[in-house]
């Protein structure tokens, strides 16, 4: 089962509930764009490139769902689910790049039936290049693992994070193929745990062995020699910046005081060369995911909360950023990289 997908015969997106892993996994299913709104701003499907498939196949979902009788009405209405898809969750760029992507089939379609197939099709196009690009991603970036290596890792950029495979992660899947022995330490990633939850039950369902760590152990274990590389994934990657889950940047700091290497694994989707770190809006989350987890309370329910998903790291501290089209250390000019 990929992390998520349609559904031909109801017409549906299917996909994983990650906020049951990894007690439980259990596969649900949006028939509505409201649920798959729900679905993405609950994090039952999340990771950067997860979400541009869940917006494309969200774009494809509100056409399957409309009455318009009118190619001019149904496009619009296509257009009003893409920005009601996009209110989601405003910093992983890949949401937005698929469902524009999705919806910039539409003129290829001749009538309404028409537009229904062509962004269905799209969806799934999206859904599936992003499988074989995490597979040349992961083989570009396994070069730069050696066999024994302990690699250091943050949330979750596996498959659970993408449609299938894994950023991050792919790269380590991509070095154990290769023959390389790999040790992951993983970080919990606090407040919603996605490293804690997702990334050692996806290690330990391949064998791979990691070890969980706190994110206030990072310090620690590279200070300690216990660490030869840092790989995380990515949300959004500017020319000066890369956006991923709150903690990378304090992880970059540390990597770069112990001279350790840090990389960042993304598809060239993660790319965006028309913000700057200063006009990126990076997403902030309840105020409850810090004072319970699931229905523990672990501070006073009415304490001021400071919740925002996701940090920045100056590219400066980023040793190499990995694609599907090679690796590429900065400074480099993303203009060329993504051309
Ligand atoms: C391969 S992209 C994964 C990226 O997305 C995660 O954020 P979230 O769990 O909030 O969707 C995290 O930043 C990961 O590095």
């Amino acid at each position: 089962m990929r992390t998520i997908d349609w559904n031909d015969e109801s017409n549906s997106i299917v996909m994983i509930d990650q906020t049951l892993l990894p007690m439980e996994y259990k596969i649900i299913e949006c028939r509505t764009l409201e649920s798959l709104c729900e679905g993405i701003t609950s994090l039952r499907v999340r990771g950067a490139p997860a979400l541009g498939a869940a917006g494309a196949f969200g774009i494809a979902l509100a056409a399957t769902l409309s009455n318009a009788d009118d190619m001019d009405i149904l496009t619009e209405e296509l257009k009003a689910a893409a920005h009601r898809i996009k209110a989601t969750r405003p910093t992983a760029v890949n949401l937005a790049w698929g469902v524009d992507r999705t919806i910039s089939a539409i003129p290829d379609a001749y009538n309404l039936d028409g537009i229904r197939d062509v962004v269905l099709a799209e969806a799934k196009n999206i859904a599936d290049e992003d499988v074989k690009t995490n597979k040349k991603l992961g083989k570009h970036g396994a070069r730069l693992l050696d066999d024994g290596d302990t690699v250091m890792t943050h949330c979750n950029a596996g498959r659970m994070a993408c449609v299938d495979w894994g950023t991050a992660l792919g790269v380590i899947r991509s070095a154990v193929d290769a023959g390389k022995e790999i040790n992951v330490i993983a970080c919990e990633t606090r407040p919603l745990n996605q490293g804690g939850r997702i990334t050692t039950w996806e290690l330990m369902q391949d064998n791979i062995p990691v070890t969980l760590i706190t994110d206030s152990m990072s310090g620690h274990v590279m200070n300690n020699g216990m660490v030869d590389k840092v790989i995380v994934g990515a949300d959004r990657i500017t020319g000066d910046a890369v956006f991923n889950k709150i903690g990378t940047y304090t992880h970059s700091v540390l990597a770069r005081e112990h001279e350790i290497p840090f990389f960042v694994a993304a598809p060239i989707s993660t790319f965006d060369p028309n913000n700057w770190e200063d006009t990126v809006t990076i997403e902030q989350r309840d105020s409850k995911e810090l004072r319970f987890f699931r229905d523990l309370q672990i501070a006073p329910a009415d304490v001021k909360v400071y919740n925002p998903a996701f940090d920045a790291t100056p590219m400066e501290n980023v040793t190499a950023v990995i694609t599907e089209k090679g690796v590429f250390y900065p400074p480099f000019l993303l203009d060329e990289l993504i051309a």
